[in-house]
């Protein structure tokens, strides 16, 4: 398999009140690479989201370290864990949280223009953006508003925009929690083509058709991860 691009190791993650203190994440470690689907599989409250965020830098663990690509996510400073999300991981919810007034390539631009300014580079990043609806099938709606999409296709417009810019890390927290059964497996499907690619997707699902589709395969339970019984880790 090709260069790596994730690793957790030994990563914890506790969430402590007044009242008590909650072991979300326990001794996590995963190593993961381009072009690989590796999914994270686990009950409601096993963990999943916690790990998200601490793999997206959007919380930071209280023990362990997160490598990704030569980055050292405890090492960095918000904005630079900010910038990172820019230029190499992006992620995906279950709720797609796209901006209901934009259309969907406004939606897709929307990372890219946060860090350019001039004329110029607004056009060329619609260029991008359209580059990447059409990676997902959705050229043909890019000027649509969410509202007049399906669940699947804001899904879909949801992985564009996590990707463009040449992210090669895409993160996903239960990204077909809306979906019926055949959204799923489009939406898993697409995860695959994109891996094929050379994208790295980390996939936390409670749905089996994730397991089915994957290469590597981790269990959560109780926030400890576990590589899955026949599948190398
Ligand atoms: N900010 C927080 N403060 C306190 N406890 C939290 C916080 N976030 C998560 N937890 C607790 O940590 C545990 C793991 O939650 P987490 O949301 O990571 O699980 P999950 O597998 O993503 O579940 P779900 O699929 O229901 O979102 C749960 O017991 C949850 O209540």
């Amino acid at each position: 398999m090709s260069s790596r691009l994730l690793v957790v190791e030994n990563v914890s993650r506790t969430f402590v009140s007044a009242a008590d203190a909650v072991p979300a994440v326990r001794d996590a470690s995963l190593v993961a690479h381009a072009g690989e689907f590796v999914c994270v599989f686990g009950a409601s409250g096993s963990g999943k989201s916690t790990l998200v965020n601490l793999i997206t830098g959007l919380d930071t663990a209280d023990a362990g370290r997160i490598l990704v690509g030569q980055a050292e996510l405890g090492l960095l400073g918000e904005s630079r864990r900010a910038r990172l999300r820019l230029d190499t991981i992006g992620v995906v919810f279950q709720d797609h949280n796209l901006i209901e007034e934009f259309t969907a390539l406004e939606n897709v631009a929307l990372p890219l223009e946060a860090t350019r300014n001039s004329r110029a580079q607004c056009r060329e990043g619609r260029r991008r953006a359209l580059e990447q609806l059409d990676r997902v099938g959705l050229a043909d709606v890019a000027h649509r508003l969410p509202r007049h999409l399906s669940g699947g296709q804001r899904q879909r417009v949801g992985i564009a925009r996590a990707l463009v810019g040449d992210r090669r890390v895409l993160v996903a927290d239960e990204p077909t929690g809306a979906l019926d059964s055949r959204g799923s497996r489009e939406l898993f499907e697409l995860i695959r083509s994109l891996c094929d690619d050379g994208v790295l997707a980390v996939v936390c699902s409670h749905d089996p058709m994730c397991r089915e589709i994957a290469d590597t395969v981790y269990e959560m339970v109780d926030g400890r991860l576990h590589a899955a019984a026949g599948v190398p880790a």
